[in-house]
């Protein structure tokens, strides 16, 4: 890994700084982005204001796309201010907070871009909040038995027809009647965040439930700052105003056309997609935001992944993690406000910084992927693959799992859709068969808390194959990075991990269970993926512990690729 030196008054010290950095930062309300200035994005961001680009993005203007995008960005651009109308949502929810305050373990169901914001604010600023985006029965369970009589569940779904929600909403229901509370009390422990006129808006009234109405111009990738990214933080105990100033404060420089970190971030990335480096790793430096590469990770690839292009982000666990560099890859880190003379990237050597407060973090990479997507030529506001799996889905559940030998056993796993003799055979013909301008996912469809240590596996195939390696739990990629599988280039290969179900949860009010739907949905997406002719190793880990284990093993016996950092 090349890292930066550091002088003892911790600024690089001269040769190792990196020509990116020469270009200076573009910094406006607190977010500066450093190494912006390529001439490629000079060029990209000079053409972008000819055509008057960032004053039209704030005026949501939707013909920034071309003709086929834009009755949908007509719906799709009111997360450019939505922040002014969500501080109308925060005397009420100051109300119910006190209101319930007995209720002071809040769970929060939902996938995608219904949870992904408030986990970065939660987790950034240390409030405790329970994010269920999973079906895997373990981990539903384990929340299901954590202090329910004090559980609040904020059910957010824009659609308020997704299934995991869904299921996840019937089995608190089902909990809470089970101990014991009529469905009134039951009601009091619902808050609902949805559309207007959804489904679950109905549903959470006739619930009792407490229902807050989101903004229906903003799409979920794109709602940090709408009712979805509110509700749930507010309620766990975030001070949310402050996160709404400071977007709002960022919002003016967003038109401009120099000093506009949006718009020097989005050339930057668009021009290095097109220019073949269309992989972004998204490092934490350490300075003070959580996993916002998780965010933002879902807001790249939705947006971009589609008509065979898009920019496939890469989350790099810390700087010292292998995998943030490569000859297709563009370096981002991110973090908090950096101190006088501090050097951006954490240690690592990056190409890009984006460094500031989280609310203005959250609007400057809405406005760069907007950005990005004008320049890559796509539609950054559809999702046009996502609903492929969610059908081959339910067409396993109406039809029942198809039954599947392993090719073969060995140990707590077993090894599907692979030939060979062994499992380290088959883990280095998955590494030498990732095409040259590919990359590997990871998709992990096993309990976030519980099965843990199964995240290790992404560092280890990332040093195996010296390409970039993506680490997804299942379902909740299938909101994300799922749509960049399908629609994006066609340079992926696919390691699933599924695992045995000791104890399933039934779903009140269907005929599966979670164990089922977690299956269906593994099946369902490896069927998309198969279909594509793409290349998709499963192991099933008969043992969980154990083969996770075994698999990191296996993975540390193999040679370290060409092009490891
Ligand atoms: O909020 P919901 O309607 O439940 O949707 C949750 C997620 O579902 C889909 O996969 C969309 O592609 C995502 O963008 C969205 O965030």
């Amino acid at each position: 890994m090349s890292t930066y030196g550091f002088g003892s008054d911790g600024v690089p010290e001269s040769d190792d700084a990196g020509p990116a950095f020469a270009d200076g930062v573009v910094a406006a309300a607190g977010i500066a982005v450093y190494g912006a200035g390529s001439t490629d994005a000079a060029a990209t961001r000079a053409a972008l204001v000819g055509d008057d680009v960032p004053a039209k993005l704030v005026a949501k203007d939707a013909t920034l796309w071309g003709p086929d995008a834009e009755a949908e960005a007509k719906i799709r651009l009111g997360w450019v201010d939505t922040f002014r109308q969500s501080r109308e949502l925060l005397p009420r929810l100051a109300e119910l907070r006190t209101e319930l305050a007995d209720l002071d373990h809040v769970v929060l169901a939902g996938m995608g871009g219904s949870s992904l914001a408030p986990e970065v604010v939660t987790r950034t600023l240390g409030v405790e909040l329970t994010v269920l985006d999973t079906t895997d029965p373990a981990q539903i369970r384990a929340a299901l038995a954590d202090r329910l009589d004090r559980t609040l569940v904020v059910v957010s779904s824009k659609s308020g027809g997704t299934v995991e929600t869904d299921s996840h909403r019937r089995a608190y229901w089902q909990a809470f009647l089970d101990a014991g509370m009529t469905e009134a009390e039951a009601g009091r422990h619902f808050v609902i965040v949805t559309d207007p006129g959804s489904p679950l808006e109905t549903t959470g009234r006739e619930m009792g439930a407490q229902v807050f109405l989101a903004d229906p111009d903003v799409g979920g990738r794109y709602s940090a700052l709408t009712a979805f990214g509110v509700v749930p933080s507010a309620l766990a105990g975030v001070d949310v105003a402050e996160l709404l100033d400071q977007a709002e404060e960022l919002l003016p420089a967003l038109s401009e056309e120099s000093g506009n970190p949006g718009l020097a971030l989005g050339a930057a990335l668009g021009t290095a997609a097109t220019g073949g480096r269309d992989k972004v790793a998204l490092v934490s430096d350490g300075t003070g935001i959580v996993g916002l590469g998780d965010w933002a990770e879902q807001l790249i690839a939705e947006s971009t992944g589609k008509d065979g292009k898009g920019i496939l982000p890469v989350v790099i666990e810390t700087p010292d993690s292998p995998g943030a560099h490569g000859s297709d890859v563009v370096t981002v880190t991110v973090g908090g406000a950096q101190l006088p003379a501090g050097v951006p990237g954490g240690g690592v050597r990056p190409d890009l910084s984006v460094n500031g407060p989280l609310g203005a973090q959250f609007l400057t990479w809405e406005f760069a992927t907007a950005i990005a997507g004008r320049v890559i030529g796509i539609d950054p506001f559809n999702q046009p693959n996502v609903t492929e799996s969610k059908s081959n889905t339910t067409r396993i559940l109406a039809e029942g799992l198809p039954s599947e030998e392993p090719s073969f056993t060995e140990g707590a796993i077993e090894v599907h859709g692979a030939a060979g003799d062994s499992l380290e055979a088959v883990l280095r013909d998955l590494v030498g068969g990732i095409d040259p301008h590919g990359y590997l996912a990871v998709l992990a469809f096993l309990d976030r808390v519980g099965d843990a240590k199964a995240e290790q596996v992404r560092a280890a195939l990332a040093t195996a194959s010296g390409r970039p390696v993506t680490f997804g739990w299942g379902p909740r990629y299938l909101h994300s990075t799922g749509q960049y599988h399908k629609g994006g280039p066609q340079v992926g290969s696919f390691l699933q991990l599924t695992g045995a179900v000791l104890a399933d949860l039934p779903i009140a009010g269907k005929p599966y269970g979670f164990a089922e739907l977690q299956a269906a949905q593994a099946a369902g997406d490896r069927k998309a993926m198969t279909d594509r002719g793409r290349p998709v190793v499963r192991l099933h880990l008969t043992d969980r512990a154990a083969g996770i284990d075994q698999l990191l093993r296996a993975l540390a016996a193999l040679p370290a690729g060409k092009d490891s950092h």
